[in-house]
């Protein structure tokens, strides 16, 4: 089974017209003033630790572990504080810590800090009480992930990888994302220009010897971004292949950020303070399985991570991981737990009559060893439990049901918001939405349509891949063609399909634009100046691109499946005494002829019935995606997790 979600990487445009550069705008909240003391654990080279300048400056500790430190209200000249509650275990070390942080909003002074572990709530010793406020607890918690933007960004991975955890760390949570230090040889990598090299190595048995792995590390937004560098990261393509695929060593290359990612908490002093060893870890997707495997077989057997747990997140159950057999012994694990990586290929799916089917899965390791698992919205959380949606794994999914969740995921609104977004032509509002009419006219003409501004302008953005039904807007093009519209189509992958999208727009020259390429900037061109967003995913876990749409008052057309038909509501002109509701189309099943029946009625609403048109419009603008919302849910999901005993001990 392909283990990968291969994209093709700076593909060449069959047109010139757009910029080539991506921009990504950062901004730099002020940082927090924390006072960390020192907690070192011998681990680094030469048992030599630095402490990492994560721009959190000390101004204040005491020996009892309780630090009242200043934060960035003091800094405005506010009475804030924060409670940094350092937790030991029986020899006296620090194995974790909890911090209150004073939000605004939340009353000027703390009430009491609750342990995450045991749900009893502790006193805050030394502060002055005026008045009750929200208790509120928060985690320790570390992300893997296998891209994190503006670091790294193949698809939806990146973009959650990298918002959900400034939410979560704007809410209070100490937060760490670890991915790998990717350097392709190109101007992307000035991304990492602001990483500073921790100089701590640690050695990764693996793979029949001994790894090197160096970290890397920027504090940006209040979250630790850390970075792992090893010189299998350094190499030209994308973070999983180049034009000629998946990059062969891909198993190894995700080990090793498994492991490292493991050590990080343990070793990396970042403000002054290793993370410790009761963190959450929330390991996203195959490439971060073998997280919860490692601290079930190689941290727990030695009492290291007892009161740790983990979360598997799953953005993509199809791809999984799976290497031959003979690959387990590389991995690093023990070999009594070949068990919780065995899979054998039913017998129609293996390839010769020699072949046992015998494989290591690593996404099905994470299964059996995860605290907890989270997909990214509700409805892919059931589809995955059953036959059609679970790719082999829906038996295992549904015995661990009870601890199965969905959460919708957000969007970062700091990125994606019509009225303040950089990369479109004008700029508009749910009160004021004259500006989008202009983004379309500049779309038409940078990418040398004709302007026509009371064309229906349908959009597609995304990876060119069987998951994306590109296969359906290819066969129903010619159909739609006929139409008077116009087709803008922004993706990479698949090269028969990369192929396509050159030759449509050379047979319709005056509708149809391909761009072929990854551009970040011509994804919010397209998603502000189009009317219509067309996502005709087979299955989609949970989706942005319609997120987006929605947020920039362009109408999504999707198939009902997973996060699609959560997120978009078909439109219902007769409801409300005719004053209608719905932000979009949901057709189902998938079929080209359903598709474009719902794109005919979307067309001729946006044709004939403007005041629905403009409703419909207004009524997705208004939606609250944001990462605020999701970051609550998730919230829940770690109290859960931490409420119940670990499920490996
Ligand atoms: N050629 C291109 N140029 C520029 N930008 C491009 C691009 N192709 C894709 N993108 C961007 O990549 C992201 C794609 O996100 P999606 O959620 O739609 O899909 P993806 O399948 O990658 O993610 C998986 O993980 C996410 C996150 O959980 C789930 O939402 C989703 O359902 C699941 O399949 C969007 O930000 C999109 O704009």
């Amino acid at each position: 089974m392909d283990s990968l979600c291969v994209v093709g990487n700076g593909g060449v445009s069959s047109f010139q017209a757009f910029t080539r550069l991506e921009t990504t705008n950062v901004s730099f909240r002020p940082r927090t003033q924390l006072g960390f003391g020192c907690f070192v654990k011998e681990r680094c080279k030469d048992g030599n630790l630095v402490i990492a300048r994560s721009g959190r400056s000390e101004v204040g500790n005491s020996k009892d572990g309780n630090f009242a430190v200043e934060n960035e209200k003091e800094e405005k000249g506010g009475s804030g504080g924060l409670i940094l509650g350092p937790e030991r275990d029986a020899s006296g070390s620090v194995i974790g810590f909890n911090l209150i942080p004073d939000h605004p909003g939340n009353g000027e002074v703390l009430e009491s800090q609750k342990d995450a572990t045991t749900g009893e709530t502790e006193e805050a010793e030394g502060i002055e009480r005026e008045e009750k406020v929200q208790t509120r607890v928060t985690y320790t918690i570390v992300f893997v992930t296998a891209e994190a933007e503006p670091y790294s960004k193949t698809g939806g991975l990146g973009d959650v990888c990298g918002s959900l955890p400034k939410s979560l760390a704007a809410r209070g949570h100490r937060v760490m994302v670890v991915s790998p230090r990717y350097l392709h040889g190109g101007l992307a990598d000035e991304k990492f220009a602001g990483a500073t090299d921790l100089d701590c190595q640690i050695k990764v048995y693996c793979f029949g010897g001994e790894q090197k792995v160096a970290f890397f590390h920027e504090y940006r937004e209040g979250v630790d971004w850390v970075f792992v560098d090893h010189p299998s990261y350094h190499r030209p393509g994308n973070p999983y292949g180049d034009s000629h695929g998946a990059f062969g060593d891909n198993q190894f290359r995700f080990t090793l950020l498994c492991h490292a990612a493991c050590e990080a908490p343990l070793v990396l002093l970042l403000g002054g303070y290793t993370y410790g060893e009761k963190c959450l870890f929330l390991a996203n997707d195959w490439h971060a399985g073998l997280v919860p495997v490692l601290l079930a077989s190689k941290y727990h057997p030695h009492g290291v991570y007892k009161d740790a747990r983990s979360i598997l997140v799953i953005h993509n159950l199809a791809h999984q991981g799976v290497e031959a057999a003979i690959t387990y012994k590389n991995l690093g694990l023990p070999p009594e737990w070949y068990g919780a990586l065995e899979w054998v290929f039913p017998t129609w799916a293996r390839t010769h009559a020699l072949d046992t089917g015998e494989a290591v899965n690593v996404l099905k390791g994470a299964i059996v060893t995860a605290d907890r698992i989270l997909t990214v919205s509700k409805g892919y959380a059931w589809e995955i439990t059953t036959v059609e949606g679970g790719y082999g794994l829906h038996e295992l999914l549904s015995s661990r049901r009870s601890v199965l969740n969905g959460i919708t995921n957000g969007i970062d609104i700091s990125e994606w918001n019509p009225s303040s977004d950089k990369h479109i032509a004008s700029n508009y509002s749910e009160d004021d939405l004259s500006g989008k009419v202009q983004c379309k006219i500049a779309l038409q003409k940078e990418l040398g349509l004709p302007i026509k501004p009371d064309y229906p302008l349908i959009g597609f953005i995304g990876r060119l891949d069987y998951q994306k039904g590109i296969d359906l807007i290819r066969w129903a093009t010619p159909e739609l063609m006929e139409d008077d519209v116009q087709f803008v189509m922004l993706g990479s992958g698949d090269p028969l399909y990369e192929e396509w999208m050159r030759a449509a727009e050379s047979t319709y020259k005056d509708k149809f634009r391909g761009w072929v390429g990854f551009n970040i900037q011509i994804s919010h061109k397209i998603t502000a100046g189009a009317d219509i967003l067309l996502m005709p995913s087979r299955f989609e876990p949970c989706g942005l691109n319609q997120l987006y749409a929605m947020r920039y008052g362009t109408v999504p057309v999707v198939h009902g499946t997973g996060g699609l038909r959560d997120t978009v509501q078909s439109f219902d002109p007769y409801a409300h005494e005719g004053l209608g509701e719905g932000t979009g189309w949901i057709f189902s099943p998938l079929s080209k002829e359903s598709m474009l029946g719902a794109l005919r009625v979307a067309i001729r609403t946006y044709r004939d019935h403007k005041s629905s048109w403009e409703g419909i419009m207004k009524r997705g603008m208004a939606k609250d995606y944001t990462w605020e919302n999701a970051a609550v849910q998730y919230e829940q999901v770690f109290e859960w997790a931490f409420i119940d005993p670990p499920y490996i001990k």
